[in-house]
């Protein structure tokens, strides 16, 4: 088995460096995805991460109009409770900048007491927007950004869950999530490992004690280490010192 290529790991004295170095990584792969394809799919991680993209409110260059944004996993909660990815979304990044809302793509919260359903839902408005476009097995976003916890899990994939194995559908929900709240929908490896670019994003000293294990011993084969893209997909991670004090693996200087 092919070793796979290390990621590349940038590494910043603070957050407010990280989050406009990410913003900028970002609009780079808007414009080559633009270039391409004449629209830029995106897919988020809750928790910190959407606090992290405010560098792009004040960027010029963003192409809202041509944004598709879906979530790599999402509480399955009303769009307007503080558990949801969503709302958290909405508040640090789409309330402020000219993203059409039918470019968002949320759970369906009229299923939300059928959570089987609600994945199928979701999967379904995947297929929709790529399958015709790609006409791929799996869909091929252009952005996939993830964080990583503690326990190494990413996405709502998360140690020894059997979903680490879900290879055929493109969303699976989940109803015992070790991080509360308990009943998500997740996107699988296939979906996360066919994107042309995935972006890790980890700061803080609660992750130093995590990402060795995943950047120095992917071996273990924690959730996050798991991420793998496939074919040409680049995969970057943008931590800050804090994170990444114990990490062994060399950290390059950001450069576009
Ligand atoms: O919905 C979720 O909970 C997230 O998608 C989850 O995978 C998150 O990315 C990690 O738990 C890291 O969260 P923090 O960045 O807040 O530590």
């Amino acid at each position: 088995m092919s070793v796979p290529t290390p990621p590349v790991v940038y590494s910043f004295s603070d957050t407010s460096k990280l989050s406009d170095s990410l913003a900028e990584y970002i609009l780079k792969a808007q414009r080559e995805s633009i270039d391409k394809r004449g629209r830029f799919t995106v897919a988020i991680s809750g928790g910190s991460l959407p606090k992290t993209l405010t560098a792009l409110i004040s960027k010029s260059g963003v192409k809202w109009d041509k944004w598709h944004v879906f979530y790599v996993d999402e509480r399955v909660v009303p769009l307007d409770h503080e558990d949801s990815n969503h709302k958290l979304a909405q508040e640090a990044l789409y309330s402020k900048v000219p993203i059409p809302p039918g470019n968002i793509h949320t759970i369906d919260e009229t299923l939300l007491d059928d959570l089987e359903e609600l994945s199928d839902a979701y999967e379904k408005e995947l297929i929709r927007e790529f399958a015709q476009k790609d006409s791929a097995r799996f869909p091929v976003f252009d952005l996939i950004l993830l964080g990583i916890g503690p326990d190494g899990h990413t996405a709502s994939l998360f140690p020894g869950h059997e979903l680490l194995l879900e290879h055929d559908r493109w969303v699976a929900p989940i109803e015992d999530s070790p991080k509360p709240p308990p009943r998500r929908v997740t996107f699988t490896y296939p979906v996360i490992n066919h994107a042309t670019r995935v972006a890790f994003v980890a700061t803080g000293e609660g992750k130093a004690q995590i990402l060795p294990n995943i950047l120095d011993t992917p071996e273990l084969g924690l959730p996050a280490a798991r991420v793998r893209p496939v074919a040409h997909g680049q995969l970057v991670w943008f931590v800050d010192d804090a994170a990444s004090a114990e990490v062994k693996l060399q950290k390059s200087e950001f450069k576009l």
